[in-house]
């Protein structure tokens, strides 16, 4: 089966609102994330991989923001280490309702548990991994230091944390030229520059991405002993923080 196609934004609209998890994106955003985030795919790669290496066994595995649950489905698969159990979680009841349909087509003795909620209001522990896949962009800046460092409390020694992210850069050059890029993937995946201009408009009030430096500054503050960029295509990257 092919994935439903994103045309959302296709349409002139006379207000363009502002982007939401809605039912309209759940029931799109298989195509509309591998069309939008380079190397989306290669990123669940190695999150399979970074389970099998990083999972320790009798702990939990968390995935905030989880969307339809494709990072979860990815991490399940490469967990090798006993007793593990992975909590994913979204706000959006309109994804959570589809992930649940998504998790179920995968057979795993690994159990999921599946909630809606906010993940400011959850309580971390006894993790072994944590992953933030393209959530914590969306989330307010002034609420990320607090999650950060809730994260690092609630992972054991040797616990990782995994955030991948659009990033801006402090180079103006710099940053205008890979974003040119960006939009030139978008381009190549047949996004016209009407969707391409209502997404961006849709998404300014919504996701405000940091910097590099940024990410890191916060992994220090909240106590991370080590944290690197692993992975980068343009203005996308996923970073690695170690407890
Ligand atoms: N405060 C919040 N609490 C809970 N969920 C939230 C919150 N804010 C945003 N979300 C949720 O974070 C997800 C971000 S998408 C993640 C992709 C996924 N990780 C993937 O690997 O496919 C990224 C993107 O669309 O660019 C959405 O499902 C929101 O509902
Ligand atoms: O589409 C974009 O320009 C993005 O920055 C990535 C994205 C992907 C899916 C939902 C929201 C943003």
């Amino acid at each position: 089966m092919t994935a439903k196609q994103d045309r959302i934004f296709s349409k002139p609209l006379s207000k363009v609102g502002d982007f939401r998890f809605d039912d309209k994106v759940a029931s799109v955003f298989p195509d509309m994330i591998s069309r939008s985030i380079p190397g989306y795919g290669e990123i669940l790669t190695t999150l399979s991989q970074l389970a099998g290496r990083c999972v320790q066994a009798n702990s939990q595995v968390y995935d905030l923001g989880c969307s339809l649950g494709a990072a979860t489905i990815a991490i399940r698969r490469g967990i090798q280490q006993p007793d593990v159990k992975i909590i994913a979680i979204d706000n959006s009841e309109a994804m959570v309702k589809r992930a649940q349909d998504h998790l179920q087509a995968f057979v795993s003795d690994i159990p999921v548990e599946l909630i809606c909620a906010d993940i400011r209001d959850v309580t971390i522990e006894n993790a072994s991994l944590v992953v933030l896949n393209f959530t914590l962009q969306f989330l307010a800046p002034d609420d990320r230091d607090a999650l950060i460092t809730k994260i690092y409390q609630g992972l054991k020694p040797g616990g990782i944390l995994v955030v991948s992210e659009k990033l801006v850069f402090e180079q103006p050059k710099i940053h205008e030229l890979l974003y040119d890029i960006h939009l030139d993937f978008k381009r190549a995946n047949g996004y016209s520059e009407l969707e391409i201009s209502q997404k961006r408009t849709a998404l300014e009030n919504v996701m405000k991405p940091d910097s590099r430096e940024q990410h890191q500054a916060r992994f220090a503050h909240a106590g991370f002993a080590e944290s690197e960029l692993w992975f980068q295509c343009y203005n996308f990257a996923s970073m690695v923080a170690i407890k």
